[in-house]
């Protein structure tokens, strides 16, 4: 390793939330440093050690786990594993010798973070979500930056360090440059139609799935409606062997969208779940949407995701349990609705953060001129 060469670590992952924009901020670097040296550190086991390698960059894993929130056994194995974390963490810190750490959230970050702010190197923390997780909240007080996606974030963080630079979003989704007849003839639909988008976030969402299979008479008694429906891995031989059942004309099934960018000009108006990643494409491509949050994640974060937009008439909000009655009427009014339409539109475009991979990786580089002591 050369003395001289710029180091960075990124800790952090368990979802696409944290993973995408972990490596967006490592490709802002490297556009503006090439020479950048940039090691990943994540969770054995989860997606990071796989989707890191694909984009290019060296990733090492700790066997750090998540506590069960009620008391259980499994919870000390979790306290061994963490310590076991910590002590690898350090020595990943000490032999790589990073000139500043980041943290994007998700079990590694904590380890790392911590044995970086220890060891007196400087650390940037990336906060998705309107609502701070308990990781981040701990690490907050020795970090020297915190870049967030939501205002008000002082309610958890020192004031000084926050800085207000929106979630790294793709390149290809953030500058559209595709239109909406190309969105339309890759998922094979009629001009003449319109577009409902449902995005279950990376992993799919059991209750939106489940809503719309209760409403595939509404869908079916709709055809100028064509639903694009992402249904998520885990779900979607279930809601396929359905709809061989009772088959609808109007419904394109996917499990995952690999072109969000099409998928987004094509639609009208989109149901979704309330990520933080989603939001800030929801944001940038500007379209009505109505936002179920999940109520299985730490916190109920989505709900306050969702409640930013919702408070400021940007988008609608559906809760969990009400989806199954109200989403596919409350989203099929919405497309019948033009003039809601424009007011959602407008106002949701006024939330979009752009080139938040440059500006977080501008202030990662300036940390690394930072004497920390
Ligand atoms: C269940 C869970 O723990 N969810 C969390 C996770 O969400 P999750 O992992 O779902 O992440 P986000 O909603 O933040 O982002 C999903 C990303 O996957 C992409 N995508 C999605 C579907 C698809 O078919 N194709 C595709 O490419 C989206 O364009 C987006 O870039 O991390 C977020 C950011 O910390 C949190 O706010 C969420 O609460």
């Amino acid at each position: 390793m050369e003395n001289n060469q710029l180091r960075i670590i990124i800790s952090g992952g368990g979802t696409g939330g944290h993973i995408f924009p972990a490596i967006s901020i490592a490709n802002a670097i490297r556009e503006i440093r090439p020479d950048a040296d940039i090691l990943f550190a994540g969770a054995e086991g989860r997606m990071e050690m796989e989707k890191v390698p694909q984009a290019g960059y060296k990733i090492v894993g700790l066997p750090v786990a998540g506590f069960s929130r009620s008391l259980t056994p499994k919870n000390l194995i979790v306290v061994l594993k963490l310590m076991k974390s910590l002590i690898k963490a350090y020595r990943i810190v000490r032999n790589f010798k990073p000139h500043v750490v980041v943290g994007v959230g998700g079990y590694a970050s904590g380890p790392i973070v911590k044995a970086a702010q220890r060891l007196n190197i400087p650390t940037l923390l990336q906060e998705q979500n309107s609502y701070a997780g308990v990781t981040n909240k701990l690490l907050a007080k020795k970090a020297k930056k915190i870049c967030v996606a939501y205002e008000g974030m002082e309610r958890y963080f020192p004031a000084d360090k926050i800085m207000l630079t929106g979630n790294p979003v793709r390149q290809d989704i953030e500058n559209l440059t595709v239109t909406r007849t190309e969105g339309l003839a890759h998922f094979g639909i009629d001009p003449s139609k319109k577009v409902l988008l449902v995005l279950g976030g990376s992993l799919g969402a059991r209750t939106l799935n489940q809503s719309l299979l209760g409403k595939l008479d509404v869908v079916k008694s709709n055809p100028d409606i064509v639903v694009i429906w992402q249904t998520g891995k885990l779900y979607y031989q279930t809601v396929k062997e359905e709809l061989e059942k009772n088959p609808v004309e109007n419904i394109r099934l996917f499990d995952f969208i690999r072109r969000m960018d099409l998928a987004y000009v094509a639609a009208d108006a989109i149901i979704s779940r309330a990520g933080a990643g989603t939001i800030s494409e929801l944001c940038l491509v500007a379209k009505p949407c109505i936002l179920v949050p999940s109520p299985n994640v730490a916190e109920d974060h989505q709900t306050r995701n969702a409640l930013a937009l919702a408070n400021k008439n940007a988008a609608i909000m559906v809760s969990d349990s009400k989806a199954l009655e109200q989403l596919v009427n409350e989203a099929f009014a919405l497309l019948n609705d033009e003039s809601l339409q424009k007011t959602l539109s407008e106002n949701i475009a006024k939330l979009a953060l752009r080139n938040s991979a440059k500006v977080i990786a501008e202030e990662v580089l300036k940390l690394t001129n930072t004497n920390s002591k």
